[in-house]
C-alpha cells in the first residue's frame, strides 16, 4: 500500500533519488563557485568528478546506494587551509539548496548533523 511504502522509504527515495541529488549538487556548486571567498579553492579541481563524488556521498548519507568512491574527508581537504567560517559558508549553501528543493525538514536535520560531524576533518586553519 502507498502509505506503507512511504513509511519505509529511505531519505534518498523520499527526495527523488539520484536525479534529485544531481540537481541539488549542481545548484550547490553554482553557489559555491560564485562565492569570491570560496571559488579559489576549486581552481584546479576536476568539477565533474567532484560533483559525482559529492552526489555519491550524499546518496550514502541519505540511505541510498553506498557507491562513494572518493577520498575520505581528511585526505580530500588536507592542506587546503579551510577556516571554520568557510566551512560554515559551504554548509549554508548546501542547506539553502535543500530548503529550496523542498527537502523535508527531518532529512535536512540529518544532513545538518552529518555535515557538522565532518567539521573536524575538513577545517584545518
Ligand atoms: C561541508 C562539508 C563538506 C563536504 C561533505 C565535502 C565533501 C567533499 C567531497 C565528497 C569531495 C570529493 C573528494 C574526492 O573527489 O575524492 C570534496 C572535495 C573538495 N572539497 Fe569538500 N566538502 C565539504 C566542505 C568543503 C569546504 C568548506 C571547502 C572549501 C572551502 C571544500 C573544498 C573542497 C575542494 C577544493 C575539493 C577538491 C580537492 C581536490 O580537487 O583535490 N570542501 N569535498
Amino acid at each position: 500500500m502507498e502509505t506503507g511504502q512511504l513509511a519505509t522509504a529511505s531519505f534518498y527515495e523520499r527526495i527523488g533519488g539520484g536525479p534529485a541529488l544531481q540537481l541539488a549538487v549542481g545548484e550547490f556548486y553554482e553557489l559555491v563557485l560564485a562565492d569570491e571567498e570560496l571559488k579559489g579553492f576549486f581552481a584546479e579541481t576536476d568539477l565533474a568528478q567532484l560533483k559525482k563524488h559529492q552526489a555519491a556521498l550524499l546518496a550514502s548519507v541519505l540511505g541510498g546506494p553506498s557507491a562513494y568512491a572518493g577520498r575520505d574527508m581528511v585526505d580530500a581537504h588536507a592542506g587546503l587551509g579551510i577556516t571554520e567560517r568557510q566551512f560554515l559558508l559551504v554548509r549554508d549553501y548546501l542547506l539553502s539548496v535543500l530548503w529550496k528543493l523542498h527537502v523535508p525538514v527531518d532529512i535536512i536535520d540529518a544532513v545538518t548533523s552529518t555535515v557538522l560531524s565532518l567539521k573536524g576533518s575538513i577545517v584545518t586553519a
